[in-house]
């Protein structure tokens, strides 16, 4: 007899009890999708699931504190992540009812024969269909959560601290940060910025596409995707098109050809702002996987010389692989150290310095960052985009142009970084800087175009 293939359901419980902590969700998903056969809607509704566990789980927590007589600490890691998986369903997705959000969970339990969970899990996840209503809400409260897609959902009873005595208390649980975070952020941004920040990073963002310049234009693929029914909208960027929803990309008409790279709006505007020129020797230091090294060749109309640096073979190879498929011909991708050696040679007309940072203006897309992130990282990491600042600007000639960017929203990897670096450079300027807030309308992040006098 062959085996019934995996639920959406089977597929998050098995991911999430994974214990191979330096894993991440997105990796174990593959991996499982490799080595099972499992259904499109399935594999769809299992990395939701996933995902939205890994974001929301102190909100489930706070409603599962309210529907258990036991605390997690008193629970089974897995029975609790079973029981967030049941949670998750009726709280976050409209179109599972709950006795069905239930039930499924409940299959998994006896699936794995884990008999002894069943009362328990029963009882924690009918109490949490009474305390989850359908009902919708304008504002937070003690009884209000916020959904992904807008608006808040009401419980039957008071389940979140006050958000008007403990505004950064609300945030960590009915939003799912972690309390460092929000006290940091919250004072920094007030409550109503926060919000909107905590309902971006709460949701998955379909991916923006940047249309390949030198293969047709965005109107062109626009019109390709809609007569193969992808559905779609032209962006805010002149070359960006946005997906409806998550889909799979290697599957969409022109990605072999090379016709467009997945890339978020606010990292499109990078290479924008470095304006480099066909014909010019330009540097991209930190470029892998090459999202904006092959930007940067297409602005070049794949004139020129672009040397694209990263720190191992391995990273190196996916700059080219992704060269290759869009046809760029210019780019010089190069293994160096830590330490710079191994950088061709000579001066270069402009630099890109797209550092490695906290990534705290993409917590959307990397579900488990919020969770890992120390007070401490973004002045460590600091520390590494000074001295990678300072070298980009010991190899660019008079007149030319240095663009620093970041995904990160923290002062202390962003204008802290570039003031250190040009304290004390007199022929350098400071020609623009934007931080890009999350959400509006796209990734949270930092750029700083710096040039240097003729
Ligand atoms: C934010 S990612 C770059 C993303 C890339 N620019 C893109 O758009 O696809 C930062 C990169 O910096 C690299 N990196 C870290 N330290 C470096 C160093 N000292 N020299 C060069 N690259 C470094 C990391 O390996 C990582 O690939």
């Amino acid at each position: 007899m062959t085996e019934a293939p995996p639920t959406a359901r089977d597929i998050a419980y098995e991911v999430l009890t994974d214990r191979r902590r330096d894993v991440f969700a997105q990796d174990r998903l593959d991996g499982y999708f490799q080595r099972r056969e499992v259904r499109d809607d399935d594999r769809r509704l299992a990395t939701e699931i996933v995902y939205g566990i890994i974001r929301r789980q102190a909100t489930l927590d706070a409603i599962l504190r309210a529907c258990s007589s036991r605390s997690r600490f008193k629970t089974e890691a897995e029975l609790w992540t079973l029981l967030r998986i049941g949670v998750y369903q009726m709280a976050m997705l409209d179109t599972i009812p709950p006795h069905a959000a239930v039930h499924e969970t409940i299959e998994v339990v006896k699936r794995r024969k884990k008999d002894r969970w069943i009362g328990f899990a029963n009882a924690v996840l009918r109490k949490a269909t009474v305390l989850v209503t359908d009902m919708a809400a304008d504002e937070p409260g003690r009884d209000t959560f916020p959904l992904a897609g807008g608006g808040f959902r009401r419980c039957a009873e008071p389940v979140f601290p006050d958000p008007a005595k403990d505004p950064v208390g609300y945030f960590c649980d009915a939003f799912s940060f972690p309390r460092w975070m929000s006290e940091r952020w919250m004072k920094r941004f007030g409550r109503d910025d926060l919000h909107e920040i905590g309902r971006y990073f709460d949701h998955a963002v379909p991916p923006s596409l940047r249309v390949n310049s030198l293969k047709g234009s965005r109107e062109a693929l626009l019109e390709e995707f809609q007569a193969a029914g992808v559905a779609c909208r032209a962006g805010a960027h002149p070359l960006s098109i946005r997906l409806a929803r998550p889909m799979v990309i290697d599957r969409l008409p022109g990605f072999a050809e090379g016709r467009f790279t997945v890339q978020d709006e606010t990292a499109m505007s990078a290479a924008d702002t470095l304006a480099p020129q066909p014909g010019q020797r330009i540097l991209d230091l930190c470029a892998a996987p090459g999202t904006k090294t092959t930007h940067l060749a297409e602005l070049m109309r794949n004139e020129g010389e672009l040397v694209a640096t990263d720190l191992s073979d391995n990273r190196v190879r996916r700059i080219e692989r992704g060269c290759r498929r869009l046809s760029l011909t210019i780019v010089n991708a190069i293994a160096i150290l830590e330490s710079g050696e191994g950088i061709p040679p000579g001066e270069f007309d402009g630099v890109l310095v797209d550092a490695p940072c906290t990534n705290s203006g993409v917590l959307g897309k990397r579900p488990e960052a919020r969770w890992r992130l120390k007070p401490s990282d973004a002045t460590v990491l600091s520390e590494i985009q000074r001295k990678l600042l300072a070298r980009a600007l010991e190899r660019t000639r008079s007149g030319g142009r240095v663009l620093y960017s970041t995904c990160s929203i923290e002062p202390e990897e962003n204008e802290q970084v570039v003031q250190a670096v040009l304290s004390g450079r007199d022929e350098w300027r400071l020609e623009s800087s934007r931080l890009f807030l999350p959400g509006r309308p796209s990734d949270g992040g930092f750029q700083a175009l710096l040039v240097r006098d003729a």
